[in-house]
This record gives C-alpha cells, sequence and structure tokens, in this order.
C-alpha cells in the first residue's frame, strides 16, 4: 500500500491495523487496530492504551496491516491536530537512527505537550446585533462606535477599544444590544513585519545580507556560515534572512543556547520585526509551551526564538533555521536522547528542504572545516560595527604579578579595575565556577570533603552556608568540625569560586556596587532582571560565571577581567583548546561593544600557551589551522569519529564485567577501534559506578553500524546494569 494513502476506510474490509510510535524505549513502533470509520494516515497523532496507562502516539509509515489486527487494541482516539509531515518523521527517524535512540524516544521530544493536541477551546465574544441600548450615555455611544460594523470582539478587547470600563459592556449584554459568539484563541504573539523597522546594513554586512538572503530564496537546502567577530553585526545579518523568509510566508526558528537569559534579543527582534518571536524553553509555563507548539504546527507563530529542544516542534511551513552561538556547547543534550542539536539542526534543514544559517564569532572546528572544504558557504565579518574597536586584551603572568596572600587578583588586574570605575564604566570579573570554593578541607587531618555518592568534591556556597555537589545536587550545611578527626574550626576553602571573588573584591573597592551573577544564585526571572539592571549600568563590577558570556549587550562596560584563564586546559578534553578559545573570546567580546575604548586582562599561569597567544595575537586564524592540524593528525573530530559507551552500574564489578563484555563483543571492523574500557573520570555519580569505553573510527567509518552490533552481540542489560551510547560526544567525563 502506499505510504501516504489517505484511503484506509473501506467498510467493506477486515480490521485494519497501523504501526504507532509510542513515547516509550522501544525499537520499533506498536500495532494497534484501528476502529471501523476511523482514518488515520501516517504522522496523526493518537491515543493508544499502553499498559494500564493511556498514551500519546504518532500513526507511523510503512506496515499497515502487518499484524492480523483482531488480535490488537484498538486506537482510542484521534486528535484534532495537524499530523506530523512526512519531513519531521523522516527526520525522527533519522535521529533516532545516529544517536542510536529508541525512535519513541525522539518522538516524544517532538510530542512533549501534553495538552496541545486538542484545539484550544473557543474564546467567548461579542457581536451588535443591531439593537440599540434604552438609555444612550456617551460611554454606550463609544461602544457602539465601535461595535456598529458587526464584528466580533472579546469583552475587554472592546471594552479596551472603546476606553470604557467593562461594566459599561455588561449593563449593554442585559439589555440584548449584543449576541453572543465564540471566536478562535488569540494568537500567542502578533505576526513580524518583515518590512517594521529595518537597520540600513554597512558596507560588508549588506553583502553578507545578500548571501543569506539568497539562500531563503532559494527554498531548499544549504548551510551557511556566518563567521565575524563579536559586535560585527551578525544578527542583523540573518535578520534580514528572517525577512525574507516571512515576506515568503514561511515560518522561522531560532535557536540560541540559553535563550532563557536573553530578554535583550527579544526586545531587539521586537525593534526590527514589530513584535516579539514565540519563546521555546524549559522555563515557560505548562500552558504558553502548549500554545507555542499548537501555533508552530498551525502556522500561526511565523517565528519561533528557542532552546536546543525547539528542533523537535512540528512547524507547519518551516522555512529557515538559525543557529546562534553554533559553537556553544549548550546544544548538545546528555541526557536519555544524547544529541547535538546544531548537527541535527543541519539534518532538518536537510529533510525539510531549507537553508540553515549558523553563527559564531568563534566558529566550531567542525563548522570551520565544513566551510573550508565548501560544504557550507562562509559569510565572513571580520571588523566590528561602526568601527568600534575589539578590546585591547593583554595577558597577566601571574607567576610575575601574583595575587597578595589569600587572594586571586593580581595588583595589574586590580589597578585597571579602580580606574575603570573611577571613570564611571563597568567591569566584568569572569570565573566559571559557582559558589565560594570548589574544595574544602581539614587543615589538621587533611580530610577532603567529598559527595557521598559522586566522584566529587563538595563545592561551599557561602551564601547559602551549605557544601553542595555539583553532580548530583546532594547538599550539607556547611560543618563546623571535621567529621574524620573532631577539629573544630580547621576547615579551610581551597581555591575560588565567583562568591569568593566578590569577597576579595568588596574588600578592594568597598564602595562599588559589587553583583555576583551565577545561575545558583536566583530563578531565570531574577538573572533576567539583574542582566538588564547591568545593561543599564546599575552595577560597577559584574562577577559571573559564564552565563554572562553569552550574547549580551553592556554598553558601560569597557574592562573584561578572565580571573583564571589556564581552568579550561587541564581537564583531558580533546577540545579544550578550542573551548577555552572560544569562551575567553566571547566573554572579552563583551567589553566596548559601544565604541567606548575597552580592555581585556587574562589571569594565567602559562602566558606562553597557543590558546594564550592566540587570543592576545587576535589571531583567530592562526589559532584554528593549528588546531585543525592537530586534529587531522590525531584523526580527531572533523577527521575521525568518537562514540563514548558509559556502562554503569549500582557496583563497580558489575560495571567493569558488563564493560568487558561488551568490549569483546565488538565486530571487526578496519578503521574502527575501541579504547578502554576503563574508569570515567568521573568514576561514580549518584552511587552509580562508571566505565568507558571509546571507540574511534576514520571518518567515513560506519560507526552506528559497529556500536549496534556490539550492543545487539553483547550481554543483556540486567540488573543495575545500564549502557548509554554518545555519539560524537562533547564530555568526556
Ligand atoms: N547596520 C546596523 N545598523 C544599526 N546598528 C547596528 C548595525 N549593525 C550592528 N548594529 C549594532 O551593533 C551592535 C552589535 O551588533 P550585533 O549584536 O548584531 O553583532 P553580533 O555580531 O551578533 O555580536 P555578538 O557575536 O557579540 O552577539 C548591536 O547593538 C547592533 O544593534
Ligand atoms: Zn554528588
Amino acid at each position: 500500500m502506499k505510504q501516504d494513502s489517505h484511503d484506509l476506510f473501506s467498510p467493506a474490509s477486515p480490521a485494519r491495523s497501523v504501526p504507532v510510535l509510542v513515547p516509550m524505549p522501544a525499537a520499533t513502533p506498536y500495532s494497534y487496530s484501528l476502529p471501523d470509520g476511523m482514518v488515520a494516515p501516517p504522522g496523526s497523532v493518537v491515543q493508544v492504551p499502553l499498559g494500564p496507562r493511556k498514551v500519546v502516539g504518532v500513526v507511523w509509515d510503512g506496515g499497515e496491516n502487518a499484524v492480523d489486527a483482531r488480535k490488537l487494541r484498538p486506537v482510542e482516539k484521534i486528535f484534532d491536530c495537524p499530523p506530523l509531515d512526512p519531513s519531521m518523521r523522516r527526520f525522527i527517524d533519522w535521529v533516532a537512527s545516529y544517536t542510536l535512540s529508541p525512535p519513541g524516544l525522539v518522538a516524544r521530544m517532538a510530542l512533549r505537550a501534553p495538552a496541545a493536541f486538542d484545539p484550544e477551546p473557543m474564546v467567548e465574544g461579542l457581536r451588535f446585533c443591531g439593537h440599540e441600548p434604552d438609555k444612550l450615555t456617551p460611554a454606550r455611544r463609544k461602544v457602539l462606535e465601535m461595535a456598529a460594523d458587526g464584528l466580533s470582539w472579546t469583552k475587554s478587547g472592546l471594552a479596551h477599544a472603546a476606553g470604557v470600563s467593562t461594566s459599561v459592556i455588561d449593563g449593554m449584554v442585559k439589555q440584548g444590544v449584543f449576541e453572543q459568539v465564540f471566536l478562535p484563541p488569540p494568537p500567542l504573539v502578533a505576526p513580524p513585519d518583515p518590512d517594521y523597522a529595518p537597520h540600513r546594513l554597512a558596507g560588508r554586512q549588506m553583502d553578507a545580507a545578500e548571501i543569506a538572503v539568497d539562500a531563503v530564496k532559494a527554498r531548499d537546502f544549504s548551510v551557511a556560515l556566518i563567521d565575524g567577530v563579536t559586535g560585527s553585526g551578525k544578527t542583523e545579518v540573518y535578520f534580514e534572512a528572517i525577512a525574507e523568509c516571512l515576506r515568503q510566508g514561511r515560518q522561522a526558528l531560532i535557536l540560541l543556547p540559553e535563550i532563557a537569559l536573553t530578554t535583550a534579543f527579544l526586545d531587539r527582534f521586537h525593534e526590527r520585526f514589530g513584535a516579539k518571536p514565540a519563546e521555546w524553553h524549559s522555563d515557560l509555563a505548562t500552558r504558553t509551551r502548549e500554545k507555542v507548539w499548537r501555533q508552530a504546527a498551525t502556522g500561526e507563530i511565523r517565528v519561533v526564538a528557542g532552546a536546543r529542544s525547539a528542533l523537535f516542534l512540528p512547524f507547519e511551513n518551516l522555512g529557515l533555521i538559525i543557529v546562534d552561538e553554533e559553537h556553544d556547547p549548550a546544544f548538545k543534550q546528555e541526557d536519555r536522547v544524547f544529541y547535538n542539536a546544531r548537527d541535527m539542526a543541519v539534518v532538518r534543514g536537510r529533510l525539510a528542504k531549507v537553508p540553515v544559517v549558523l553563527v559564531s564569532a568563534t566558529p566550531s572546528v567542525e563548522s570551520q572545516v565544513n566551510s573550508q572544504q565548501g560544504r557550507y558557504t562562509r559569510i565572513h565579518l571580520p571588523t566590528r560595527f561602526a568601527d568600534a574597536a575589539m578590546p585591547d586584551l593583554h595577558l597577566i603572568d601571574m607567576r610575575r604579578h601574583p595575587p597578595e596572600r589569600g587572594g586571586f587578583l593580581s595588583p595589574v588586574l586590580l589597578r585597571a579595575v579602580g580606574k575603570t570605575i573611577e571613570r564611571q564604566q563597568q567591569a566584568l570579573l569572569f570565573l566559571n565556577r559557582r559558589g565560594y570554593a570548589p574544595l574544602t578541607l581539614c587543615r589538621v587531618c587533611g580530610h577532603r570533603f567529598q559527595c557521598p555518592q559522586c566522584s566529587s568534591w563538595l563545592v561551599e556556597h557561602r551564601f547559602r552556608g551549605q557544601i553542595q555537589c555539583h553532580q548530583c545536587g546532594y547538599a550539607e550545611p556547611t560543618p563546623q568540625a571535621c567529621p574524620e578527626c573532631g577539629t573544630l574550626d580547621h576547615l579551610v576553602a581551597c581555591g575560588p569560586g565567583v562568591e569568593r571573588i566578590a569577597e576579595e573584591v568588596e574588600r578592594h573597592f568597598p564602595d562599588a556596587r559589587t553583583l555576583v551573577l551565577s545561575s545558583d544564585l536566583g530563578g531565570v526571572k531574577r538573572l533576567r532582571l539583574e542582566l538588564e539592571a547591568v545593561a543599564r549600568g546599575e552595577a560597577d563590577i559584574v562577577i559571573g560565571t559564564q552565563l554572562v558570556a553569552k550574547g549580551h549587550n553592556f554598553p558601560l562596560m569597557t574592562l573584561v577581567g578572565i580571573v583564571d584563564a589556564d581552568v579550561g586546559l587541564a581537564n583531558g578534553d580533546p577540545r579544550a583548546a578550542e573551548r577555552t578559545f572560544q569562551l575567553l573570546s566571547q566573554v572579552t567580546g563583551r567589553a566596548g561593544r559601544t565604541g567606548l575604548k575597552s580592555h581585556g586582562l587574562l589571569q594565567t599561569y602559562q602566558p606562553q600557551h597557543p590558546v594564550m597567544q592566540a587570543i592576545v595575537s587576535g589571531d583567530a586564524d592562526a589559532f584554528y589551522e593549528r588546531e585543525i592540524v592537530e586534529r587531522e593528525k590525531a584523526i580527531l573530530p572533523p577527521f575521525g569519529r568518537l562514540v563514548s559507551i558509559i556502562v554503569s552500574a549500582d557496583s563497580r564489578a558489575e560495571a567493569e564485567t558488563h564493560a568487558r563484555q561488551l568490549r569483546q563483543a565488538a565486530p571487526q571492523a578496519s578503521g574502527i577501534s575501541i579504547l578502554g574500557p576503563a574508569e570515567a573520570p568521573l568514576a561514580m555519580i549518584r552511587g552509580r559506578h562508571r566505565f568507558r569505553l571509546l571507540v574511534h573510527g576514520r571518518r567515513g567509518s560506519d560507526m552506528q553500524g559497529f556500536v549496534r552490533a556490539m550492543l545487539d552481540n553483547g550481554p543483556k542489560e540486567r540488573r543495575s546494569i545500564q549502557v548509554q551510547v554518545d555519539v560524537d560526544p562533547q564530555s568526556f567525563l
């Protein structure tokens, strides 16, 4: 039978069956029978029984009537919502097969809006029925003037338009002036207008925008990489591509890391297009999420700005995907389905035949190579808008300019902070460590506080009076005495976190307004307000973790100090140099965006390190070149491929045995080898012991086939064993 046939209904035929993908870790769809008269083409969102529960699933392709329907439980209901289109279904299959995840779990990501499948209820409205009220007060007259055209209004909408209170309208309703009608619910956001307030693009920006706009005009799959320094106007350029997409009447998706914190981005979009985009992230209220899902599916929402999971929204008519800050590690999901939204965005674009635009001031090595090899079109913006200078960057050699005892800030950095605030400008001190101190130990016996369930130290959070595990969230009040030797008041904090830096700053600058920005010090609402306050200049010295690095515009910020530029270099991650380079470039890129002269100072014990040299010389190209050569030599991504397999269990022995047996089950394949099993660097998380296998292959190797065979031939996952497969891993812990 043809796959997309709508001709399933035929009363004479015997009972029919359909495959339904249910939101479960099952390898294939389950079969259900279709009650007489029910029509459920592939893509239909349905309710089916599953054990004792009712679940939402999607009718899948192929295999209609493949199973004797008489033995099957029936589909209970078809929801009145647009079906998932064929390209979305192929996308789900593709992601499942690439990430080696059950398709049902991928489908679940596309269906994560429980009540969105039924249409939104109609809202009550009023329509003038030609019947004038007895007494025509001035207020009533204003209402009649508005309503005389016979159109339908909501009560509050009419009151607002007529400039009267709703009680005036209530009175008129009682006299039978209006008849009751039902209206479709209003859209969540107004439609953006592509020509609302376009900016005049400058020189290079114009050429760049033309390439991006042409890609949209082609109405076909392509990938472009906008590679431009911080503040060069990359956002302005892709706004033009979005405008073109809107003119075509199609929908655009913008993926952003940390969208929840980027209100400034939403405002900027609003100024350009006269309306906000719909937001999509995990901090949305359930009702709002459901509306976004539904209105993306019906096409009412034209632009979604969202976190990585927005990639699984069922757009009605997608015309463009933007991935801003494409290098950002936050695009990688490391939970259940391990996927990189940047890479999967390219896949979705290919399947849906729409252009994809990747954007970054510090593109990933993967995307750099793809653009060098001509697979992606490179759109280059080498200078800041309006000739604003890039910050002047210098290293502080901490061996020559050490901080005073017990401190972490070099006198050189402190002097620069002092001068900055004297000029009434802002300084940002960046340290990617939450809390007060990353390690606490007993000065008498040397006891170190470790999480009882993880192999990680407990981090002191002085503000909350707790020591916390950053792996599992375990927390206890900061103890007074050492649990090992019992000595009182001899615990020492080792190393700095942002809270400790704030303490040091307050000691040196007691009159300055100091603000700590860290994700553990408040929810999204509070952080949004604080970021806005910083942008308005309401803080002199900001001490922040990486959440300040991303995309914010702080007009008065002219000094960025990196407290510990070496942090990220020491962790055995093949991307350590790249990551450090990206993060430090992003953070220092916060300085001087409005043309004020600005500085970046990086505290380091390794001033000769290639990453440090690349940053101060401003020669990003040389850095990438070198990094690409090294990757190629070591056959690391994108020149080789990696799959990480983590085997965890309640006991160390169980985990290790299972991992060894898995390795023995591996097929022979030329060009693919396995490292390990070895205890993972984080040997225990939440009481589970972890062993890691790393599968390494040359580019073009069938990694998925290899790993699938290994898992199929390997031991069953019994008892507490869990096997986690991470294709293209970002984390090596
Ligand atoms: N053509 C233009 N007309 C008016 N303002 C512009 C123009 N181009 C850029 N700007 C302004 O310059 C600033 C930097 O631009 P934008 O944020 O687009 O750069 P970006 O490259 O996306 O920066 P980042 O990588 O740091 O996020 C913004 O305040 C923006 O409004
Ligand atoms: Zn823990």
